[in-house]
């Protein structure tokens, strides 16, 4: 309407008139700043922008991070702003940002550019750069920096002697009053130098005080009205004076002091002795000359220098600024500090790094002081790579994000007292060091997170995976992002290892980093966080130490427990020669048989085979393992809040569990009827012990509702994977009759007809015990492992894995790692025998995974699988029905199982 108003005025318009012919031209770029700028559906609120100047007088500019936090009331914990030319979306709280910084990575990773960085850093060095250029930027500076100490011990020795100096210059003030600021700055700043121009500078050194006061003032005038005009109206900013030209003026200082050092490197680098990081870009400069893109020649260095001079310099040395402040504020804490380190480190020897575990409230102090002082209280800016959603917001790509760490750090729901100075927020209740997930001063996002293929953003990976192969595609992904790659497929990223020599180098360095289970909302919804098999820290290691030395007093993993398997036998052998060779699924049957040898460790009997509530369980237990691996699952780890509400197959998973549940109950209420703490029956009767026992640590989760859930895992664990390996073992047997011939000529030479097999004959069964391992190997019945997640932030390989990620080394990758196994696609028991026919372990068999969580049933499916498999062909020849030929085919769940089919077991 505006539009065609002004348009029809336009007959009428004198254009010889200079002042019409100015308002044209002002309202023509009202129109098209109108059209560039429009909002697109969807985008997050905020206050209306100012044609031009966008948002600029909205702000508070001398406290942005308070208003922005304030203005979050008004418009939602994401609203928009148009600050100078940008359009800008600022995230709050600490769920949010993490939301936007880890969880959606990749996409939130861009820096954004605008006139003035154009003009300061001309968008090279690491901070403000982007692309290729900031990858190549950004890795060859960590590894040079680890190169030169940065992570490693020779780094504190250079902090130490810097101490030392700093020591000295305050003793010479005697008590008087001094303001630190030079002081920190210099000896901190000195940190840096070291590692980038070799060598430190004295704290009477003119020149590098004045260019450190420089910097000091370039970083707060960076934050002014006037900069943020100058990105707007870049050309008319030149032509005016103001606080803008002093910006560029000590920016333009500050480099010449550096050009200044790189000239006198220069004059004596010798390339095959490089000194410092300098010396090292200048090696890098000549090897890269013809990757221009990179950006690797002089004016990048001068740029990657000041990056890290000033992000090396300023951050720390506020920090500790405020953390003398907060030291005299309050001198009780002060107090508590130096008892700590009096007692812990004492006065004739200076504190080290190990010293830090054992200052548990110094730690915490130094953290709150971080986390009160909030020295970046609105990050870095980023901008987005692609267009994105972020909680039903649409955000085009390009935008620039400001992540309001204010609003983390002083989040009201993560800290204990967020608005005070209290170390309390770092400790537990056992006054133990702990940090909370919210404190993320230095930005949440692992810009280096493993790459992975390209997500949507609400489904992430779902559109690149084909849901029954997903282990497979696995390593066609590794192929192209390396064996450390990161998925989206279960919520979150998740970091996929690839590959035996990986999996095995994560998982036994990265031990006690990996030994957490991520949490996922169906698992939580099943069984909170109660269990072996989904509980992590200190529940977990309680449970499972407990759950390991009571089954092993109960026979597992024992000779003891031999007559128990050995009767079993007898009862399934017994059962399949009901069948009088009619084609039958022995599948079910399998499930009992097993089943019953962990229900007697557990609940201290066992189950006939005609009892059909029993078999009904099962069946449920079937179901429910392979509804919680499929796509229906995966939708409910994403979308819970959605999920919840519709009906659907997850739904079904719920109510198969429950009735689990309740047979453990069942079980445990029976138990504690007649229970007698000085003769404990089983599993359930020590745990009821434990709990009196134990009454007092709740934490360590001895209690009725854990003992359920714990049963439950040890009766489904101990089921599901043994009984679905014997089934692919029958099946393996039905497809290559010759390799079931050579087994029972083995036993017929070693045990005879007469007597069942034991596991004293194993060692005198190579071939039989060949076949057993290429049929778990094969079977690869837990393809992709169960889900780990770190405990702390972590590093594998080169990439920075915040706590809290879901990790997976995937047993596919091992059990069919090409440079591991010969023919690793075709069933072939040599794999597991020499040239003279004897048994040989391969390092790459890992189906029971290997580190903290490897799993704990090892020994007992080891033995259970033996007397089981060997008693089986030791009665009967299986083959498939007549004219059927047996299928390879799966269903995969959380386990792999082969589709159901039938056989016939001829006695013989
Ligand atoms: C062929 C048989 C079996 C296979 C292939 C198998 C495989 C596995 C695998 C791959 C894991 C995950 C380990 C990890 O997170 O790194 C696991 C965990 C577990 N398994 Fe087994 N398993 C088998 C039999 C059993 C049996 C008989 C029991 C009964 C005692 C059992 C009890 C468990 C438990 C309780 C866990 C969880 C351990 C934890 O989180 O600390 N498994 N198993």
């Amino acid at each position: 309407m505006v539009l065609g108003n002004i348009l029809s005025s336009l007959a009428s318009v004198q254009w010889t008139d200079v002042g019409t012919v100015l308002l044209m031209f002002f309202i023509f770029l009202l129109i098209s700043y109108h059209l560039r700028n429009r909002k697109p559906r969807n985008y997050p609120p905020g206050p209306t922008p100012l044609p031009f100047i966008g948002n600029v007088f909205n702000l508070d500019a001398k406290q942005p991070h308070i208003h922005l936090t304030k203005m979050s009331a008004q418009y939602g914990n994401i609203f928009s702003l148009r600050l100078g030319s940008l359009n800008t979306v600022v995230v709050n709280t600490y769920s949010l940002v993490k939301k936007a910084l880890i969880d959606h990575a990749n996409i939130f990773t861009g820096r954004p550019t605008n006139d003035v960085l154009k003009r300061i850093i001309k968008c090279q060095g690491v901070t403000f750069n982007n692309g290729y250029s900031w990858k190549q930027q950004r890795r060859f500076t960590l590894s040079t920096l680890k190169y030169f100490g940065v992570g490693k011990r020779s780094l504190e020795v250079i902090i130490m002697e810097e101490y030392k100096f700093l020591h000295q210059t305050i003793m010479e003030t005697n008590g008087l009053p001094f303001d630190p600021h030079y002081f920190i700055n210099n000896a901190v700043s000195n940190i840096i130098c070291n590692m980038v121009f070799g060598r430190r500078f004295e704290y009477t050194d003119q020149r590098f005080l004045n260019m450190l006061s420089l910097m000091s003032k370039a970083l707060k005038l960076q934050t002014s009205v006037w900069i943020q005009l100058y990105s707007v109206f870049p050309y008319v900013m030149d032509l005016l004076p103001g606080p803008h030209k002093d910006l560029f003026s000590c920016f333009h200082q500050v480099c010449a002091f550096i050009k200044e050092e790189v000239d006198k490197h220069y004059a004596d680098w010798d390339p095959s002795s490089p000194r410092d990081f300098i010396d090292c870009y200048l090696t890098e400069i000549q090897k890269r000359k013809d990757d221009l893109e990179a950006g690797f020649h002089e004016e990048g260095l001068q740029y990657a220098v000041l990056d890290l001079f000033v992000a090396g310099t300023e951050t720390t040395s506020t920090t500790l600024l405020w953390a003398f402040v907060y030291m005299m504020k309050y001198p009780e804490i002060q107090e508590k500090v130096q008892e700590e380190i009096d007692k812990v480190v004492g006065r004739s020897r200076r504190p080290n790094i190990d010293d830090r575990p054992s200052m548990p409230y110094t730690d915490a102090v130094i953290h709150e002081v971080q986390r009160m002082g909030n020295v970046v209280p609105l990050s870095v800016p980023r901008m987005t790579n692609e267009d994105t959603i972020l909680e039903s917001y649409y955000i085009p790509k390009g935008t620039q994000i400001i992540p309001n760490l204010t609003s983390v750090l002083f989040d009201q729901t993560k800290w204990k007292s967020p608005y005070s100075f209290d170390p309390q927020n770092f400790l537990n209740d056992q006054s133990k060091f702990e940090k909370p997930e919210a404190f993320i001063p230095f930005s949440a996002a692992p810009k280096n997170f493993p790459p992975g293929p390209w997500s949507l953003p609400i489904i992430g990976d779902l559109h690149h995976i084909e849901h029954n192969k997903i282990h497979l595609q696995v390593a066609k992904f590794a192929e192209k992002y390396g064996d450390i790659l990161s998925i989206r497929f279960l919520g979150p990223r998740i970091v996929m290892l690839n590959g035996y020599k990986r999996v095995k180098e994560v998982y036994l360095q990265q031990g006690d980093n990996l030994a957490d289970r991520p949490v996922l909302p169906m698992i939580y919804d099943i069984a909170e966080d109660k269990g072996l098999i989904g509980a992590s820290g200190y529940k977990w290691k309680h449970q499972r130490r407990f759950a390991l030395s009571t089954l092993r007093n109960f026979g597992l993993g024992k000779k003891s427990l031999e007559p128990s398997i050995h009767l079993e036998c007898c009862f399934l052998n017994e059962t399949i020669s009901n069948e009088n060779g009619r084609p039958f699924n022995p599948q079910i049957l399998l499930n009992n048989a097993v089943s019953n040898v962990i229900c007697v460790l557990v609940f201290g009997n066992r189950f006939e085979y005609s009892d059909n509530d029993f078999q009904n369980l099962l069946k449920n237990i079937n179901e429910a393992v392979y509804l919680d691996g499929s796509i229906w699952a995966q939708l409910y780890n994403m979308f819970p809040w959605l999920m919840r509400q519709l009906p659907g197959p997850h739904k079904k998973s719920f109510a198969l569990w429950q009735n689990v549940i309740d047979f453990a109950r069942e079980k445990v209420n029976a138990h504690r009827v007649d229970y007698d703490p000085s003769n404990p029956r089983d599993y359930i009767d020590c745990f009821l012990a434990e709990m009196e026992k134990l009454e007092d640590d709740t934490a360590a989760g001895f209690d009725v509702e854990n003992l359920c859930i714990c049963a439950l895992d040890l009766f489904v664990a101990g089921t599901e994977t043994t009984s679905t390996t014997l089934y692919w073992g029958l099946l393996y047997m039905i497809k290559y009759p010759e390799i079931q011939a050579k087994v029972q000529e083995e036993i017929d030479c070693v045990v005879g007809g007469s007597r069942q097999p034991s596991l004293s004959d194993r060692d005198n069964m190579p071939y039989t015990n060949a076949v057993i391992h290429e049929i778990q190997r094969s079977g690869n019945i837990v393809p992709l492992n169960l889900p780990r997640a770190t405990v702390e932030d972590t590093l594998i390989g080169k990439y920075s894995i915040p706590k809290g990620t879901a990790v997976i080394g995937s047993l596919t990758s091992v059990l069919f790692d090409e440079s591991e196994w010969e023919t690793p696609h075709s069933f072939n028991p040599g794999h597991f025998l020499d040239a003279e026919g004897k048994f040989r372990k391969r390092v790459a068999f890992l189906p029971f995974s290997l580190g903290k969580r490897v799993c704990p049933g090892e020994q007992l499916a080891r033995m259970e699988l033996f007397l089981f498999f060997s008693s089986l062909l030791q009665c009967f020849t299986f083959s498939s029905p007549a004219g059927v030929e047996p299928s390879m085919d799966y269903k995969l769940g959380t386990t792999r199982c082969p589709q159901p089919y039938k056989l016939c077991a001829l006695s013989r």
